[in-house]
């Protein structure tokens, strides 16, 4: 891939339009942006209240793009995003494109920056991956503060009996920094607070950004926030952001982020980049208030969900679809010849580069994976279209071996796709399929998995034997009792958010393809109570991830003129 121009060069080399004159011809003018420079702006408060008014007269075709349990490194889901709706707008249709904004973790970390890639970038890519326009900084304040109010409340008379043991509420840091993960604080002696094991949590996983990114406005996020749960008194009874008069300063830090960002792709396709939760930490989408302002726009959006269907895309249709009201009409599966090779056997994620094996038949043991996802996604009710997203190593026949197994096996729409390496013309065949899907698409047919009826096990353990597989479920560390809470406190009906690892459809990263015969290990559960929904862990998953000892940050550079090398 020498000759192939790295995703900083092509951007560099893309002509962009300011922001204003992109935006024009899609009915948004000077008084409806809040500028950050020539190329980012953000959407006011009045202008989204007009699209979401203006999208009550246009069709409004959701798809969501999905994958398969992919490598470290990602298969290409904000790609096929991005060049998705470019070629959608390619090919004489309107449409818009809504993706999360990156967290500098993964930007540093194994992942490296979540903009897109090749042909198929929103830009600039390089202030999108760094500070954009402050959102995850605001975000991270915004955290924080609520911790710092907290620990005065604490340490300073404690007038609410909260008890030290449960203060429910860590720190944040967008970094991926493990020697945070368990901390003790208010050392020092008197002067220092009051001493306690505390921690840190990555941004993205923090409630604030769930939050941010359920929000239908600014009044809406304000009642979210205070109704946030930070500990427990001496009774057993919650301690919210208002108890501790944090109501006020949290939202206002936050007056700006909740504003939805809107940039251009490579091909000039107007995009929203906007809230940042990962799906394995958190829900995995970005902000119901840009895909709502993105339905006035187009009459296609084109939303991506993190990591595989059984993370993003089960949150999206079980908790994103039914508290924002929306209703998908096609899921794009975008799979890989390197990710099926990687699901012909088990194997610790970090070993991947280890796959030599080319072939078909290398590609033809991973199907298991490809099929369970499929299968999935049609539990839902919604039309499934394969796409093979293309790297430079896969030959015609392994991908071609891919396009057959969806069309003759499993009686799916499949489209090879090449947008990484050309833009909206590696992208007609995908679009054809996926308007097509669209087209026939029943939206009645669409279902959730579980009612809001149902007990907070039956929603666990639907989405455990559904989705990921398991022939159960094990409630082990204080998962009895924390769901004993959550019934008392009156959260029975809401939907359930499940942190598990992103590198299996079970909760063993080890485990490729569609493991069988094990349990899921359920150990414990809170509630995201201004979010809405409750969070279950499981097994060993992180929210304060970490580092490798090769991080991507060691290949980046920054010259004297600002020129920037190793983002990617
Ligand atoms: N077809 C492709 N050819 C080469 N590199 C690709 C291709 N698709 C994606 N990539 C690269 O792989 C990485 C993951 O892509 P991304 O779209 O971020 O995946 P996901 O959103 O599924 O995590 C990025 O560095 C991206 O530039
Ligand atoms: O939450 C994870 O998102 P990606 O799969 O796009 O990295
Ligand atoms: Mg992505």
């Amino acid at each position: 891939q020498d000759s192939f121009p790295t995703d900083y060069e092509i951007a560099q080399s893309t002509e962009m339009e300011p922001i204003w004159d992109l935006l024009e011809p899609w009915d948004l003018g000077n008084d409806d942006l809040q500028y950050y420079g020539e190329y980012k702006a953000k959407v006011e408060h009045h202008a989204v209240e007009r699209l979401r008014e203006d999208a009550e007269d246009r069709e409004q075709n959701l798809v969501l793009v999905t994958g398969m349990t992919p490598t470290p490194l990602g298969e290409g889901k904000t790609v096929t995003t991005v060049g998705l709706g470019q070629t959608l707008n390619h090919i004489g249709e309107e449409a818009m494109i809504a993706i999360r904004e990156p967290s500098l973790g993964p930007v540093f970390g194994v992942k490296g920056g979540a903009a897109g890639g090749g042909y198929s970038q929103v830009l600039p890519m390089e202030d999108i991956n760094l500070h954009f326009t402050g959102d995850l900084h605001a975000l991270t304040s915004a955290h924080n503060l609520i911790a710092a109010m907290l620990d005065a409340k604490l340490s300073q008379g404690n007038e609410l009996n909260m008890d030290v043991n449960e203060v429910s509420w860590p720190r944040a840091l967008d970094m991926n920094d493990r020697a945070l993960r368990e901390t003790v604080i208010g050392l020092g002696g008197k002067t220092g607070g009051t001493p306690r094991e505390d921690g840190f949590l990555l941004t993205a996983a923090s409630e604030m950004m769930a939050v941010l990114c359920l929000a239908e406005d600014l009044g809406d996020l304000k009642e979210r926030v205070a109704r946030v749960i930070v500990a427990y008194d001496d009774d057993g009874e919650p301690v919210t952001v208002d108890d501790i008069e944090a109501t006020g300063p949290v939202t206002m830090l936050l007056r700006d982020a909740i504003k939805p960002n809107i940039v251009q792709t490579i091909e000039g396709t107007p995009a929203f980049v906007h809230g940042g939760p990962f799906a394995n930490i958190a829900h995995g989408t970005n902000s119901l208030i840009a895909d709502k302002a993105a339905f006035g726009m187009g009459d296609y959006l084109v939303t991506e969900a993190g990591f595989g269907s059984d993370l993003g895309a089960e949150k999206f249709m079980n908790i994103v679809c039914r508290l924002g009201d929306m209703t998908p009409n096609a899921v794009v599966l975008v799979s890989s010849v390197r990710a099926l090779k990687y699901h012909g056997q088990d194997m610790w994620p970090a070993d991947f580069d280890a796959i030599e094996e080319s072939g078909i038949d290398a590609v033809e043991r991973g199907f298991e994976n490809l099929d369970k996802h499929v299968e999935n996604l049609q539990k839902f009710g919604v039309p499934v279209v394969v796409a093979v997203n293309r790297f430079p190593e896969d030959s015609d026949e392994e991908v071609q071996t891919v396009l057959d197994h969806c069309r003759d096996d499993l009686d799916v729409r499949a489209a090879e796709s090449t947008v990484f390496a050309e833009g909206s013309e590696g992208g007609v065949d995908l679009a054809e399929r996926v308007v097509g899907a669209v087209d026939e698409n029943d939206p009645e047919d669409f279902t959730h998995l579980y009612e809001d009826e149902a007990s907070i096990k039956e929603k666990i353990e639907t989405v455990a034997t559904e989705v990921y597989g398991a022939d159960g479920v094990n409630y082990t560390g204080s998962a009895e009792d924390d769901i004993e809470r959550m019934e008392e406190l009156g959260f029975e009906e809401f939907p359930v958010c499940l942190s598990k690892t992103f590198h299996s459809l079970s909760d063993d990263a080890s485990k490729k393809g569609a493991p069988e015969d094990w349990t899921l290990e359920v150990r414990e559960i809170y509630p995201s109570a201004g979010a809405g929904f409750l969070v279950a862990l499981t097994g060993d998953v992180l929210t304060m991830p970490g580092l490798p000892a090769d991080p991507a940050a060691a290949d980046m550079d920054i010259d004297a003129d600002g020129n920037i090398s190793g983002l990617f």
